[in-house]
């Protein structure tokens, strides 16, 4: 009889869960899946397809969904959450007395809550009561769409306990998806979460017309402001040059596929922010996160031009160009200041 295989509860069945879930799955784990929508639950188990938000990808068959979180979470011993962040706190208060107090929980999510400036790891533990050695971040460089074709990728496993990092990244280690280990969660999440809003600037560079050395400006001044923060924070500088930084940002602010970037192009092309959202059903990060990563970078006294434009952008109170312009033409200062 072939051995059994160990049980992943994963939480949200948009694009990011849905392409964990055959991470995971490749990774010799059964998935249960839980879905908002019944009708997406329904496609899942039926038709062996997240018709929605991974159409044409075949979801195996060791990857079951449901509705029902209690049906989802039992018996789980790792519990992967993807939903959007700003909509974690109220999932996670009718989710966590299902939750095994035994359980690692991981986020794969990518902001910083409004009003509370909380890291997704954060909310987690206020909401969960779990220490920080039952929290897990897994982010990267990891665009949902060719993760879910197979295409190579690497991540990072953040945990503050090593041996839990490590017992995570024994359980996504697939043939296509190679996850490294990080004890620097602080680092990995602000990492993930500003590249969000730097990706929005760049698109808006890219839908304006601009080409490569404006891109290659933002990319490289928003990690400068990004590892400001960071390292204000307590996380170790060099969680940025790697893949939870650097790694991330350039993907997506090179790829068409990235959410944020899309949105930020369509900004720089003259759409409005309410008909871009209006335009799409798929979550971009940096929209919201921009004004909590703006306020936490107030609150620690570090200088986050970028954010700070994109911020007052979403706001209404710039348009593109003038944001690009504004951010060009700021007193001359050293690079290193
Ligand atoms: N898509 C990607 O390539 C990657 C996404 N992420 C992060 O993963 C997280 C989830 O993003 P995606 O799956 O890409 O988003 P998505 O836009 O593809 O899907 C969002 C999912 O959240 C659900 N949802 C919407 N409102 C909800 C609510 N009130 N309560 C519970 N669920 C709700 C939707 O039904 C959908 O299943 C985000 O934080 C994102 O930054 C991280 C790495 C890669
Ligand atoms: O975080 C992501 C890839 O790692 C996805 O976000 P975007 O789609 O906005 O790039």
């Amino acid at each position: 009889m072939p051995a059994s295989r160990p049980m992943v509860a994963v939480l949200g069945a948009g694009s990011w869960g849905t392409a964990f879930s055959l991470v995971l799955s490749d990774a010799g784990n059964d998935v249960h899946l839980w879905g908002r929508r019944q009708e997406v639950c329904d496609a899942i188990n039926d038709k062996r397809e997240n018709t929605e938000y991974l159409p044409g990808i075949v979801m195996p068959e060791g990857i079951m969904a449901s509705h029902d979180p209690a049906v989802v979470l039992d018996g789980a011993d790792l519990v992967v959450l993807a939903v959007p962040s700003q909509r974690l706190r109220e999932n996670l208060e009718e989710w966590a007395h299902l939750i095994s107090p035994d359980a690692v929980i991981v986020s794969l999510m990518k902001g910083v809550e409004l009003g509370t400036h909380l890291r997704m790891s954060e909310v987690i533990a206020e909401l969960t009561g779990a220490g920080p050695e039952r929290i897990a971040v897994i982010t990267g460089p990891n665009l949902s769409h060719e993760i879910a074709h197979r295409e190579p990728a690497a991540s990072v496993v953040a945990c503050a306990d090593s041996s839990v990092a490590e017992r995570v990244q024994a359980r996504c280690h697939s043939p296509a998806f190679r996850p490294y280990t990080n004890t620097d969660v602080v680092g990995c999440e602000l990492g993930g979460t500003t590249k969000n809003v730097i990706a929005l600037a760049v698109g808006m560079a890219t839908g304006l017309g601009f080409r490569d050395n404006a891109k290659a400006t933002v990319i490289t001044r928003g990690l400068a402001e990004t590892g400001r923060l960071a390292t204000a924070m307590g996380a170790d500088p060099k969680t940025l040059s790697g893949l939870a930084g650097l790694g991330d940002l350039v993907a997506s602010c090179s790829s068409p596929l990235s959410r944020n970037r899309t949105f930020g192009e369509k900004l720089g092309k003259g759409m409005s922010v309410d008909e871009v959202v209006a335009s799409t059903r798929q979550v971009a990060e940096g929209v919201k996160s921009c004004e909590s990563i703006a306020e936490l970078a107030a609150a620690h006294g570090v200088d986050m031009p970028i954010v700070n434009h994109v911020a007052a952008l979403i706001r209404g109170e710039l348009t593109p160009e003038q944001m690009l312009r504004s951010l060009i033409t700021r007193e001359p200062k050293s690079e290193w200041a």
